[in-house]
């Protein structure tokens, strides 16, 4: 069941058809909750319940309902232990498995009364307002504003300590191509909520297309690359407010921002090694520069975790900030900042950075291909799956 998450983004498509939760109105199911044992009637009443739920019950709650319909069907788990890559039907025999001996009547009435406490439960749910990650400014997962010369890009999925999933990537790149182009003077990158950024959102690998994982890589460099090249190209002075801790990519990516200020709570963390991974974010190139190529192989590779402070004195941060001042000293920095002449900025940026931009595009390519390698290695899925089943945090 702990692997439930992963699995059954992975497996939508392969699940029975009984199980594939679509929606439909709800119709509400007298269940004769009374009786002390499900008959069949009431079972098939349940199963053709869950296909008629509004609202996704989540995905433990659909491995659950898988496992105890096939032992409600054919008995304890009957089927060879799939491999540890066929992450799909390992899952759901993990799930079936674990049921042990477990009497098909038990199954078969723990299944019936599991699907009558999500009819009112996901009933009742349906009135719940948008989650606070949706916001009216045309962006799912981005709070972006424009005002006093800034556009401010803010990541917004604060319950999820704004990990980057495939969405914001796709935002973040329009926010940023429509912000070279707006009359701002600078633009700015924030956080909402206590992170700055949690770094990729690793359910972002449990999402596999029909060409399968070699595809999913694949597809995730060519992404990355454009996403990266995004920052490498940005015109304007590109400024960090990093509110709070900082995780992966969104550490990498601070080697290529023009100025980095960063609350005294903010913490800088690549732990790619850890994860399987290998550095991005052209920061193979920009951190040894940036601190000396000993200092970077301490954080990218042995995923040494940095204060503001170090940070700081390692030049990645520009400057910290007390977190109780932060946001007052910084914008008021920045609002200075964007009364100067933005063309200047902007040729002044242009001078500094252009001869190196070459070498970043080169150096971004390379590195995503390299990922493209280690987003198929088992040290990466594991550490994944290790992730999605709560076995690890970093
Ligand atoms: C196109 C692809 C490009 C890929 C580019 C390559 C990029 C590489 C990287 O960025 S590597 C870094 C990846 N990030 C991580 O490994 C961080 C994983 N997260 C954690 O270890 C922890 O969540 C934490 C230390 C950031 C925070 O811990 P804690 O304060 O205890 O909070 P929670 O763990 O309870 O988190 C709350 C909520 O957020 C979800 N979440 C947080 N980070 C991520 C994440 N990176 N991916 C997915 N989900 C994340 C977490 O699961 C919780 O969700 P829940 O409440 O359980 O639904």
């Amino acid at each position: 069941v702990a692997m439930a998450y992963l699995a059954w983004r992975l497996a939508q498509r392969w699940w029975p058809s009984s199980l594939q939760v679509i929606s439909f109105p709800v119709v509400q199911l007298h269940l004769n909750r009374t009786a002390m044992r499900a008959s069949q009637k009431d079972f098939e009443n349940a199963v053709n319940q869950v296909k008629l739920l509004k609202k996704d019950p989540g995905n433990e709650v659909k491995l659950k309902l898988y496992a105890l319909y096939k032992q409600a069907t054919e008995g304890p788990c009957n089927m060879p232990k799939p491999g540890v890559f066929d992450l799909i039907n390992k899952a759901k025999w993990d799930a079936w498995n674990a049921l042990g001996s477990l009497p098909k009547e038990t199954a078969r009435q723990n299944y019936v009364d599991l699907v009558s406490s999500l009819s009112s439960s996901l009933e009742s749910s349906s009135q719940v307002e948008p989650g606070t990650d949706r916001k009216s400014t045309g962006y799912e997962t981005l709070m972006v504003t424009s005002e006093d010369g800034i556009t401010k890009i803010m990541l917004n999925r604060p319950t999820k300590k704004n990990a980057l999933n495939v969405e914001m990537y796709h935002e973040i790149m329009h926010a940023l191509k429509a912000a070279s182009k707006d009359d701002s003077a600078i633009t700015v990158l924030t956080g909402n909520g206590d992170y700055y950024s949690s770094g990729n959102d690793l359910t972002n690998f449990t999402d596999i297309p029909p060409g399968g994982v070699e595809e999913k890589a694949k597809n995730g460099a060519i992404l990355l690359r454009e996403f990266v090249g995004c920052f490498i190209d940005f015109p304007k002075p590109l400024i960090a407010v990093v509110n709070g801790p900082a995780v992966g990519i969104s550490v990498t990516l601070l080697g290529l921002f023009d100025a980095v200020y960063a609350s005294d709570r903010a913490t800088f963390h690549t732990p790619f090694s850890h994860l399987g991974q290998s550095p991005e974010g052209c920061s193979s190139y920009t951190f040894p520069k940036i601190m000396s190529p000993v200092k970077a192989i301490e954080m990218l590779v042995f995923g040494k975790k940095l204060t503001a402070g170090e940070a700081c004195a390692q030049g990645l941060v520009t400057e910290v900030f007390p977190d109780s001042t932060f946001q007052k000293e910084v914008w008021t920095r920045l609002k200075a900042f964007a009364k100067l002449p933005a063309n200047a900025m902007r040729i002044s940026k242009e001078i500094i950075r252009n001869r190196e931009k070459e070498k970043l595009h080169a150096v971004n390519a390379e590195e995503c291909s390299v990922l493209q390698g280690r987003w198929l290695s088992d040290e990466c899925m594991n550490a994944v799956m290790n992730f999605l089943s709560r076995k690890s945090k970093l």
